[in-house]
């Protein structure tokens, strides 16, 4: 028989926004309830950010002790992967963080936890299991899921998500990694690391076709000075199954050499978890793609319905997530009328060396046609970089010629993704680059050279 219970807020997911949502609602004496499905933390804790950053870092203890001879140290013996200690190592410091969200919820004063799938009954009305449950105030951080493609031969092989290549507990022979962008390179290069042969294959004409072209280049110049193929234009990839794994064709003409995989990763982009939540019975519009439709304060159409994370297509990262939880609280809870249009994108990508962004790329300084400068700087050029042995790379700052605020920025190298957060807080403070230029920063880092190269900028042409 259905039980009903009333609340004063509902929240269905346990990723980045939804558990520090519940936490200022219950603090504010809401009547919260939290619905997760799964596992603790979402996607970023349990097959994201965590295990991929955790596993990037033993990848780069691999690397380094291959190319320790190069820093006058011996290493002694071959450099091999222990799959099974490498995901040990994943798996408990996944598991913490897991443990600790799921802990703080059900110990949280006001705060209900109900752990089944919910799905909507009304616009104020959700059912999970045998229960249903009511509020006014319902909050969706469904977040999203590795996007399967309809390619030919997708139905007929064995293939791997960002979930189930986690879970290996073998070395792969030759994993070819289907996608050129964030997932697929960050596991690319780990795997070549642990010692997998590994080929990327991806249909655009390069590798993070969203970024500059020259950040494009210089990443695939990265992955192939370490043995990674990189199969570029694959307009039309097929899979096969084959004795020894899975065939992939990868161009059009019939008679292309295939490549024979032992296992194959699609990381072709992600889906929204919108499909089964019976968005249709609150009357909550979704996008063609199926991304919730949300305002500037991450609102639905329907009145009391907000929708926080991936889910609503306004962000694809952690820190967007969380961010979104901040508008919504902002405004519920402390009259600050805070906006995603405020937001500056901003995020990295975690090879090694990794890439970290923010703002304009230049092409759309380019295409915007505002008057602009341009600073530059290998990163062979950066003292740090090389005192590191690590020098691949360089950076780029864009300005507005007119306001003097700088538009944008891209750090592919040692360090980057720690050093860009100068840049994005002056981009904050809308600042002139200048606050930067004449700051004093710490010998020897990657972001001492930032003054450096916003006192060389040049027009861009
Ligand atoms: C391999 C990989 C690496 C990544 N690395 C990074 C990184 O380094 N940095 C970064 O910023 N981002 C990274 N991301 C992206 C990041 O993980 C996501 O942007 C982030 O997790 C989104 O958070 P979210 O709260 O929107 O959704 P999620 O974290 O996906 O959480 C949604 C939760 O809702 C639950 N749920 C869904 N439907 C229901 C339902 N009907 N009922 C109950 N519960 C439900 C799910 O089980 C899940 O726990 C990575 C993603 C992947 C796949
Ligand atoms: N460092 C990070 O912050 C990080 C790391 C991993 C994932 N993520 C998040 O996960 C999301 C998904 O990442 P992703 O790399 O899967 O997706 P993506 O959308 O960034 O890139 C998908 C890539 O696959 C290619 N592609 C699409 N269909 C293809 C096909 N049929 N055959 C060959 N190539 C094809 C695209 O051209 C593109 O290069 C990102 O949007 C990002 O927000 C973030």
């Amino acid at each position: 028989m259905t039980t009903r219970k009333d609340f004063d807020a509902i929240i269905v997911g346990a990723g980045q926004a939804g558990p520090s949502l519940a936490g200022r609602l219950a603090q504010a004496g809401r009547k919260v309830a939290i619905v997760e499905r799964k596992l603790f933390g979402g996607t970023c804790v349990n097959t994201g950010c965590t295990p991929t950053k955790t596993l990037i870092a033993s990848a780069y203890v691999a690397h380094k002790a291959r190319t320790a001879k190069s820093y006058g140290i011996d290493v002694a013996g071959p450099v091999t992967a222990d799959m099974k200690a490498l995901k040990a190592r994943k798996d408990s410091v996944l598991l913490k963080s897991r443990n600790s969200i799921e802990s703080w919820l059900r110990d949280m004063e006001n705060c209900t936890v109900f752990t089944d799938h919910a799905r909507f009954e009304s616009p104020t009305e959700i059912r999970v299991g045998e229960e249903a449950i009511t509020a006014p105030q319902i909050f969706l951080n469904v977040g999203g899921r590795a996007y399967v493609p309809d390619m030919p031969g997708v139905k007929e092989v064995p293939f791997l998500t960002n979930t189930s290549l986690l879970d290996l507990e073998t070395l792969p022979r030759h994993l070819v990694v289907v996608g050129g962008s964030y997932i697929g390179i960050e596991f690319a290069q780990a795997f070549r690391r642990f010692g997998s042969e590994v080929t990327i294959v991806e249909m655009a004409s390069r590798l993070t076709h969203r970024e500059d072209e020259d950040v494009s280049a210089t990443i695939k110049e990265i992955l192939e000075k370490e043995g990674i193929h990189i199969r570029l234009n694959a307009e039309c990839i097929q899979l096969h199954s084959d004795p020894q794994g899975v065939s992939v064709h990868v161009t059009c003409e019939e008679d292309g050499t295939p490549t024979t995989a032992s296992h194959v990763l699609l990381a072709v982009g992600r889906t929204p978890n919108t499909d089964d939540l019976g968005l249709e019975k609150a009357g909550v519009a979704i996008d063609d793609k199926g991304y919730i439709q949300v305002d500037d304060q991450l609102r639905t159409n329907v009145p009391g319905i907000w929708a926080m994370g991936d889910c609503n297509g306004k962000g694809a990262f952690t820190h967007t997530a969380y961010n979104d939880f901040e508008i919504v609280a902002a405004n519920l809870l402390d009259n600050d009328p805070r906006r995603v249009s405020d937001r500056i994108t901003t995020y990295g990508l975690f090879m090694d060396p990794p890439l970290a962004r923010v703002g304009m790329t230049e092409r759309e300084v380019r295409e915007s046609g505002k008057p602009a400068l341009i600073g530059t700087r290998p990163m062979t050029k950066v003292n740090r970089a090389v005192e590191k042995g690590e020098s691949d790379g360089f950076m780029k700052v864009l300005v507005d010629s007119e306001s003097k605020q700088i538009l944008g920025a891209s750090i592919l190298g040692v360090g980057g993704d720690e050093a860009i957060h100068c840049i994005t807080d002056v981009m904050y403070a809308r600042a002139p680059y200048t606050t930067i230029q004449r700051a004093v920063h710490i010998h020897p880092t990657v972001s001492e050279l930032i003054p450096t190269v916003l006192g060389d900028l040049k027009p861009l042409q």
